[in-house]
């Protein structure tokens, strides 16, 4: 289901100067998409009208292609998830009670809310008989969120909306909920809308962000790739971070970029004929073309076999690895460069240091022209500034 917001704006009673003015944006159905600003901003005001927690003073939202303003609030609510902070959840009820509470406001039979109430629990990684009769102050940070996830999805809402569902947990906790939450989103597809102050985990969860200054106005609406490659304003590079280039290498795998060769030889091959072949070192493999050494010419000088010489291969990367598991393995290693493995761990060639330079580099040229900010109509109008907020690759 597809959230458009068109115009909208939110005066709290008695202020003068609105908390959120004239946000216009689309959020494709199936996608996460993660609001990023400062601390009173107008996130949790924006996401809130999304479900008429808030009524927007000006402004109109559809769910779905329905007028979220036509449909009752109750009912509203009911279809939309809505995960918070420390999962929100009721003290005096258990955990099944809490995860029951959609499903038992929709009249489902008993024996319908208690599979449902298990299956989630299941889903969230719980055990249904051990934790489903606890309270909430008898469970970890952690767990609670989970419990909090659960509930949101207990009627199975097309659109769900997470404000700083993780935020009350340690790094370790919250990179496992993060994860937890992109398994649970590959197989259920639900349009998520999701708060953060964090922009590494908007950049980990979001298929777009929305970076929101004063007022909830978009500073830029685009996908994390693009946002990292080319920050629309300062706003935007402020939040971004010093971190850019190399959180660009998140977002990318060995598979998505030049491998290169090496000359390759097996134990038992002729020590010249390597020897001849090799310019800067070469890759020596086990029977089943396996990596097991690498050597340069030099030691390959005066011996009588390729099992005599080279070092040890230390750290290697796979086809599936991100960019930035490249880049350590490469800062580990004495030849700017690292060795790749496909399937079976078979040798499939190399990764330097120079491929992971122009890789940003052509990153950053492939946005520059991005558009970078979202209307209604369209999915953007053309970026201010963009070029003062790049940064170097060579940091
Ligand atoms: N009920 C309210 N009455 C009056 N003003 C409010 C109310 N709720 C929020 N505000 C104001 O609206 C602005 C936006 O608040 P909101 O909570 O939406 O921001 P936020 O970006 O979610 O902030 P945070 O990240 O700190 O949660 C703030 O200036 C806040 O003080």
């Amino acid at each position: 289901m597809e959230i458009v917001l068109d115009h909208v704006s939110k005066t709290y009673p008695g202020q003068d100067t609105p908390a959120v003015a004239d946000v216009s944006m689309t959020i494709p159905a199936g996608e996460i998409v993660v609001f990023v600003g400062p601390s009173g901003s107008g996130k949790t005001t924006t996401m809130r009208m999304i479900n008429r927690l808030i009524e927007p003073t000006s402004g109109t939202i559809t769910i779905g292609g329905r007028d979220a303003l036509s449909i009752d609030a109750n009912e509203l609510r009911q279809s939309i998830g809505y995960a918070i902070q420390q999962g929100g959840l009721f003290p005096h009820m258990t955990v099944s009670q809490n995860i029951a509470v959609v499903p038992k406001l929709l009249k489902w039979d008993k024996k319908r809310i208690t599979d449902r109430v298990n299956e989630l629990l299941d889903l969230v990684g719980l055990d249904p008989d051990q934790f489903g009769q606890r309270y909430p102050r008898q469970l970890s940070g952690g767990q609670q969120q989970r419990v909090g996830v659960a509930r949101a999805l207990a009627a199975d809402p097309p659109v769900l909306l997470m404000d700083e569902p993780f935020g009350a947990v340690d790094p370790i906790t919250r990179g496992l909920l993060q994860d937890e939450l992109m398994t649970l989103q590959a197989e259920l597809r639900k349009t998520i809308v999701f708060v953060t102050h964090d922009f590494n985990e908007a950049v980990k969860l979001g298929d777009r962000i929305a970076v929101l200054g004063e007022q909830s106005r978009i500073q830029q609406y685009d996908t994390p790739e693009a946002i990292l490659a080319n920050p629309a304003n300062e706003t935007v590079a402020g939040f971004v971070g010093q971190g850019a280039a190399l959180q660009q290498l998140n977002l990318m795998r060995v598979r998505d970029v030049d491998i290169e060769q090496r000359p390759t030889a097996h134990e038992s091959d002729s020590v010249e004929d390597f020897a001849s072949r090799i310019q800067t070192w070469g890759v020596i493999l086990d029977s089943r073309d396996r990596p097991i050494r690498w050597t340069d010419r030099t030691h390959l000088r005066g011996v009588a076999s390729i099992a005599d010489v080279g070092l040890p291969m230390g750290e290697m990367v796979t086809i599936a690895s991100t960019l930035q598991d490249a880049l350590e393995a490469i800062l580990a290693e004495r030849n700017a460069a690292t060795v790749v493995t496909g399937p079976r761990g078979r040798y499939e060639g190399v990764i330097t240091i120079e491929t992971l330079v122009d890789t940003i580099r052509s990153l950053r040229e492939e946005h520059q022209d991005d558009p970078a900010i979202s209307d209604p109509g369209s999915d953007s109008f053309p970026a201010a500034d963009a070029e003062s907020a790049t940064e170097s690759p060579t940091r």
